[in-house]
């Protein structure tokens, strides 16, 4: 029988590489990825604009689809920059991230978040949401600068920043990892109910 296939929707190539290591291959589909930007939409509710990502990507494969937003939240800030770290990130850099809290009395805890959404593609645009949240605090860059904030996140327990743990520590705890879980569990009664 044919495996059913999903398309998992990004244009981070560092997020397909953590998606491909933690979900690995007994999880009974075929899934395949396509490279795209899809736009960034806007919001004050991270849910909102993964419902908006995902139906972009739906429109776009016209099948079984997943994307995954992610935001970094600083509780000093009221949860910014969250959705909108990306661009944050690429004017300010980890540095930046880390400076950005010097004036907010001493509180550097952050948590990242990761939503992972899934839409069938089909006649229904429900999207159904998985989450996943890791505590943390913001710290002066440690590590090796090659995916996004990675070098000034430190979650909770660890002495070490995510850009310093092993890749396999990192897809233990990390954002990505709890809420890539819940969507694995619920993969087979989801693509059933096609
Ligand atoms: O195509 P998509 O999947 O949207 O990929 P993106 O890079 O645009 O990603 P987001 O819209 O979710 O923006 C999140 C930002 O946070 C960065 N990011 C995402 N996951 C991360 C992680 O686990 N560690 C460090 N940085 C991360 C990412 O590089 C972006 O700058
Ligand atoms: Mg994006």
């Amino acid at each position: 029988m044919a495996l059913r296939r999903l398309t998992f929707v990004t244009g981070n190539a560092k997020k397909l590489e953590e998606f491909k290591s933690i979900i690995g291959a007994n999880h009974g589909f075929e899934i395949v990825s396509q490279s795209f930007d899809l736009p960034e939409f806007q919001g004050a509710d991270p849910d909102e604009i993964s419902v908006a990502k995902c139906r972009a990507a739906a429109e776009l494969v016209k099948g079984p689809v997943i994307c995954e937003d992610t935001c970094l939240c600083f509780n000093a800030m009221g949860g910014l920059p969250g959705p909108y770290v990306k661009w944050f990130l690429d004017k300010l850099k980890p540095a930046g991230l880390h400076a950005m809290l010097l004036g907010f009395g001493g509180d550097y805890s952050a948590y990242a978040l990761c939503t992972f959404a899934y839409c069938d593609g089909g006649t229904s645009d429900k999207v159904s949401l998985f989450h996943g949240r890791t505590e943390g605090t913001i710290v002066a860059p440690r590590g090796d600068n090659d995916f996004g904030w990675d070098p000034c996140f430190q979650p909770e327990g660890f002495h070490e920043t995510y850009a310093e743990m092993s890749k396999e520590t990192k897809n233990q705890i990390s954002h990505r990892y709890r809420a890539l879980v819940k969507l694995r569990e619920a993969l087979p009664s989801l693509l059933l109910a096609q």
